[in-house]
């Protein structure tokens, strides 16, 4: 049996980086940068006010105050995207408003609040240091700066901070093409009825949410029998569009073990017992360059092989690195007893206090019961060594994403 760490590894060693694409902002995002982007200007481009108000030389208002306030002419009025050639000179003012070019010869701005409002002469009330309420050139970014470096996830803000520093697109290694395929005969789409023996597929839907989740773009591909050959071209047509599959069922010991069968000795592909419990059997590979993650059919199973395996891999085809779900200790909650030899990963719902995380695992722990990975938030993870956690104890805990 491998361990979770060597089936790790060889996936990690296998799976190619995706080559970078040059792509519209918003199609870049999820993306992970492939080159530095810096600003071409600084930022703000040109000093500006932060207010609504009125664009003043500061010492013409240093005695202002409620009972002495300073009357002053307006001379004219500045809004955002005037072009910047307003000028006033002491004993002037005029109307400025939030994000335009401040005049020359202004050092201050008096919000439209310390004044009467007036449009053609203003009374101000309050006195105002040199610089007040002016949002200077630079002050944010520098020029040549870069803002978003080589690496870095394409979420909203840094998506912004492109736009803002002028680029409308951007060199990214972009989110994996996952497609997602159930196999076996059971299996009905939900919605349809179900005859004796059968069940709907849950394992697509959900590990299709579990790709986008890890930052990828999920494929759900309907369900396929336990046909050979079907299921073979299934896959093999799949590969136009995908830059990794993930197929659940069908690798571990039983007869109609069909994508072990079609699968062992084509591409890379080999099928492993993993130390590890859920997720015991494992498939990995590459199809023509492509890899395929052949995860066990029970439920749990596959989510655990799938945030184990498959999330740390299309993090590693972005180029970031293959960090594991982060993970807390946890006081818990009643002993567990674990298997000697196997990473074992049990349900739990951790939950904050006073005192700090605490976790208690569910009741129900079979790999086929959806209804205890549904409500947990986080899993247990037992090492190897241990065969029981007392209660009280510190145990390690992944969390899951919600
Ligand atoms: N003799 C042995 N039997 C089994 C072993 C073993 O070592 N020796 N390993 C067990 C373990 S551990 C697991 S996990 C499963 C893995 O089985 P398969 O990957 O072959 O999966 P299937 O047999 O196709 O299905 C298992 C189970 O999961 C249900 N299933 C499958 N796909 C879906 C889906 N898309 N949605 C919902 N439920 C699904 C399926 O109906 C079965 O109940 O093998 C053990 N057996
Ligand atoms: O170890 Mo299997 O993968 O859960 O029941």
């Amino acid at each position: 049996m491998r361990t979770v760490e060597e089936h790790l590894a060889r996936i990690l060693a296998a799976v190619p980086v995706l080559p970078p694409l040059d792509l519209a902002l918003l199609e870049a995002g999820g993306g992970v940068l492939a080159e530095d982007i810096a600003s071409p200007v600084p930022l703000p481009p040109f000093d500006n006010s932060a207010m609504d108000g009125y664009a003043v030389v500061a010492s013409d208002i240093a005695g202002a105050s409620e009972q002495t306030p300073v009357t002053l002419p307006v001379v004219g009025d500045i809004v955002a995207g005037d072009d910047g050639v307003a000028a006033i000179r002491t004993g002037l003012t005029a109307r400025i408003m939030t994000g335009a070019p401040l005049p020359a010869g202004a050092d201050a701005v008096v919000p439209v609040e310390w004044t009467d409002g007036g449009g053609t002469s203003v009374r101000i009330s309050r006195s105002a240091p040199s610089g007040n309420y002016i949002r200077r050139a630079g002050e944010d970014v520098l020029e040549g700066q870069v803002v978003a470096p080589l690496g870095t996830r394409l979420g909203a803000t840094r998506l912004g901070m492109i736009a803002a520093v002028g680029r409308p697109r951007a060199l990214v290694r972009p989110r994996p093409r996952v497609v997602v395929l159930s196999t076996g005969n059971e299996l009905r789409e939900p919605g349809s009825p179900l005859a004796p023996g059968q069940i709907w597929d849950s394992n697509s839907f959900m590990l299709t949410a579990a790709v986008a989740e890890a930052g990828g773009v999920g494929y759900r591909q309907s369900t396929v029998g336990d046909e050979p050959d079907t299921v073979l071209e299934t896959i093999e047509d799949q590969l136009m569009r995908a830059d990794a599959i993930v197929t659940s069922g069908g690798v571990s010991m039983g007869t109609r073990d069909v994508v072990k069968e079609v699968l062992t000795g084509t591409g890379t592909v080999e099928f492993h017992k993993v130390a590890m419990r859920p997720g015991k059997p494992q498939g990995f590979g590459l199809l023509h360059g492509t890899p395929i993650f052949t995860l066990p059919g029970n439920p749990v199973s596959a989510y655990v092989s799938f945030q184990v395996f498959v999330r740390p891999a299309l993090r590693a085809m972005q180029g970031l690195p293959a960090e594991p779900l982060p993970t807390v200790s946890a006081v818990l909650e009643g002993d567990l007893k674990s298997p000697v030899g196997i990473r074992h990963y049990l349900r739990a719902s951790l939950t904050y206090g006073p005192g700090g995380y605490t976790v208690k695992p569910a009741e129900g722990q079979g790999s086929h019961q959806m209804g205890s990975l549904a409500s947990a938030n986080a899993l247990i993870v037992l090492p190897e060594d241990v065969d029981l956690a007392s209660a009280g104890s510190h145990v390690e805990v992944m969390r899951l994403p919600s």
